[in-house]
């Protein structure tokens, strides 16, 4: 049976769009992962570590049958193929590919927390999450992701950059 997961995508290097577009083509491109919807890319300041870029964030859903581990392989896998190299931790990437939920898991494994562990307090997780499933609700506890988000005291870090609908993505209308 097939399953439902949401990926969170962020780019703060280079041609950020352009990253987005590589991965989300590359994860559809095998016919394992079938990219279903996207979010809005919103252009955001740098949470953590912030003497860096801002970063292009965006959120996907996608279908597979993929177990949780050999998905979070097939996303490792595509930011080695776009050349992300691992500096240093929070640091600047051309590309980060997070596995945010998968059905209604909890998974603790060695490589893999799914919800993403941090997830609830990142306004640029959360925005386009919720703009994809506005009442999805935490496995763990069933709390609305909403809820979180309401908690989050400054969420003007994240500002919508390109309003995305649906199919539309990376369907550039400027000249
Ligand atoms: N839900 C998850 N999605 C992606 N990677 C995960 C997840 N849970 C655990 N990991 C582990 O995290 C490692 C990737 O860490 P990475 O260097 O991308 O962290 P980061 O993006 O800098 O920080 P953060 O995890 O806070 O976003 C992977 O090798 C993977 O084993
Ligand atoms: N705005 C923003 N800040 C971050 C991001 C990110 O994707 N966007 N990713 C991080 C590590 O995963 C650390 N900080």
């Amino acid at each position: 049976m097939k399953s439902i997961a949401y990926l969170s995508l962020g780019s703060n290097m280079g041609e950020r769009e352009a990253y987005l577009e590589k991965a989300i083509n590359i994860l559809d491109s095998h016919g394992k992962i079938e990219v279903r919807r996207k979010s809005s890319i919103y252009e955001t300041d740098p949470v953590g570590f912030t003497d860096q870029g801002e970063f292009l964030n965006m959120v996907i859903e996608v279908r597979t049958d993929l177990r949780p581990e050999i998905l979070l392989q097939q996303c490792l896998q595509v930011e080695h193929d776009l050349g992300r190299k691992r500096e240093f931790k929070w640091g600047p990437r051309i590309i980060d590919i997070d596995i945010l939920l998968y059905d209604h898991k909890s998974i603790d494994s060695e490589d893999l927390l799914v919800p993403h562990p941090r997830m609830q307090e990142r306004a640029f997780v959360l925005i386009p999450l919720l703009e994809l499933e506005p009442s999805i609700p935490h496995p763990a506890d069933g709390t609305p992701f909403n809820r979180f988000l309401d908690e989050i005291p400054d969420k003007e870090g994240v500002r919508l950059w390109k309003q995305i609908n649906g199919e539309d993505a990376f369907v550039h209308s400027e000249s």
